[in-house]
C-alpha cells in the first residue's frame, strides 16, 4: 500500500501536541526524529525526553490530500512552520516505522525500550517492547499516564488486570515493577499475539494470562485494574471494569479527553473514591480506590 509522510518540525514541548494533531487528522502512525542532532531535552516531571528540535512524522494513506493537513498546521503554528510532504515507495512502512522508536523513561524507575535497541540504563526497570501492529509504545499520552501511575505504586505481590492490553506494555511494566500475576484482555487477536510475544521477550510469560473478552475468567477480582481504552467503552463497560477490582483495590482508566472526564468521574464515583484527573496534553487519567 503506498503511503505519504508529512513531517512537521516542532519543539520538545510542542511535539506531543503535534503528534496528537497528526493522529487526529488521520495519521496511521506518528514518530519522532531529531531535527538537528541536538542534545536530548531534559523534561519536566511527567514529560517524555525529546530533542529541542523534534521532527514529527505522520504516516498517511497516499490517497489523503496533504494540503488541508499542512494548512491546519500553518493555521496553528504560523505560515512559516517547517514541513515536508514525501511519497513513500511501497513497502512495509508500518513495521519500518518501529525502527524510529527510542527508549523512553516514565516515572522514577521505568523505561520502555524498543527490543532492537540497547538499554540505556541496565539498572532500571526495563520493558523490551516490539508493539507489532498493536497499540502501545509509550509515545501516546494515555499510555504514558498509565505507565507513570503504575510506576508510582507498590506492586509487589499484587494481581492486576490490564483491560485493553494492546502491545502488553502496561501488563508487562506491572510485572517488571513487581506484580505477581497479570491478566491482559483485548478484543483484538493481534493485540493478544503482540502481548504474548512481548511477555516472552521480557521473561514474564508465566505470570501473564491473555484472553479475548469472551474467554476471561469469571468471578475474578484483582488488586489493581488499569484500562486504557476510550471514553465510550469505559462508560459502557464501567460495571464490568469496576467488578474486576477487589474492595479497597485500585483502578485507573485512560483514553479520556479532558472534556469527557467530568462524566466519567461521575460514573466511576459510584464504586470508587476518585482522585482529581491527571492531565497530559488534552488527555487524562482518572484513578481511585474501590469503596469497601
Ligand atoms: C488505546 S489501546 C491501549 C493499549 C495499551 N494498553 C496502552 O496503554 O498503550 C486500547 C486497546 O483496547 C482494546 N479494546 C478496545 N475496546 C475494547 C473492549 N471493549 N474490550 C477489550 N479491549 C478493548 C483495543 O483493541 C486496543 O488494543
Amino acid at each position: 500500500m503506498p503511503w505519504i509522510q508529512i513531517k512537521i518540525n516542532a519543539t520538545a514541548k510542542t511535539a506531543n501536541k503535534v503528534s496528537n494533531m497528526l493522529m487526529g487528522l488521520g495519521a496511521q502512525a506518528v514518530t519522532y526524529m531529531d531535527a538537528q542532532d541536538t542534545p536530548v531535552y531534559e523534561p519536566l516531571p511527567g514529560e517524555t525526553k525529546l530533542w529541542g528540535d523534534t521532527r514529527c512524522i505522520g504516516l498517511f494513506d497516499a490517497e489523503v490530500d496533504p494540503a488541508p493537513i499542512v494548512a491546519f498546521f500553518q493555521q496553528h503554528f504560523g505560515e512559516d512552520v517547517p514541513y515536508q510532504v514525501e511519497l513513500l515507495e511501497d513497502k512495509d512502512w508500518v513495521r519500518e516505522w518501529m525502527e524510529h522508536f527510542q527508549p523512553m523513561q516514565f516515572g522514577e524507575r521505568l523505561w520502555i525500550c524498543p527490543s532492537w535497541r540497547d538499554v540505556p540504563d541496565p539498572t532500571a526497570v526495563n520493558v523490551l517492547l516490539d508493539p507489532g501492529l498493536a497499540f502501545g509504545t509509550g509515545t501516546h499520552p494515555t499510555t504514558a499516564l498509565c505507565l507513570q501511575w503504575l510506576d508510582s505504586l507498590d506492586l509487589k505481590g499484587k494481581t492486576l488486570v490490564d483491560f485493553g492490553c494492546g502491545s502488553g506494555i502496561l501488563a508487562i511494566a506491572a510485572l517488571k515493577l513487581g506484580a505477581e500475576r497479570v491478566i491482559g484482555i483485548d478484543i483484538d487477536p493481534q493485540a493478544i499475539e503482540a502481548s504474548r510475544d512481548n511477555a516472552q521477550r521480557n521473561g514474564v510469560s508465566d505470570q501473564l494470562e491473555l484472553y479475548l473478552p469472551e474467554d476471561q475468567p469469571k468471578n475474578f477480582q484483582a488488586d489493581i485494574v488499569v484500562a486504557n481504552i476510550l471514553a465510550g467503552p469505559l462508560r459502557e463497560l464501567s460495571g464490568l471494569i469496576s467488578g474486576l477490582v477487589k474492595p479497597h483495590g485500585l483502578m485507573a482508566i485512560s483514553g479520556i479527553l479532558e472534556s469527557q472526564a467530568p462524566e466519567l468521574l461521575e460514573v466511576y464515583s459510584q464504586w470508587f473514591a476518585m482522585n482529581p484527573a491527571t492531565e497530559r496534553e488534552e488527555w487524562c487519567r482518572l484513578d481511585g480506590i474501590k469503596k469497601g
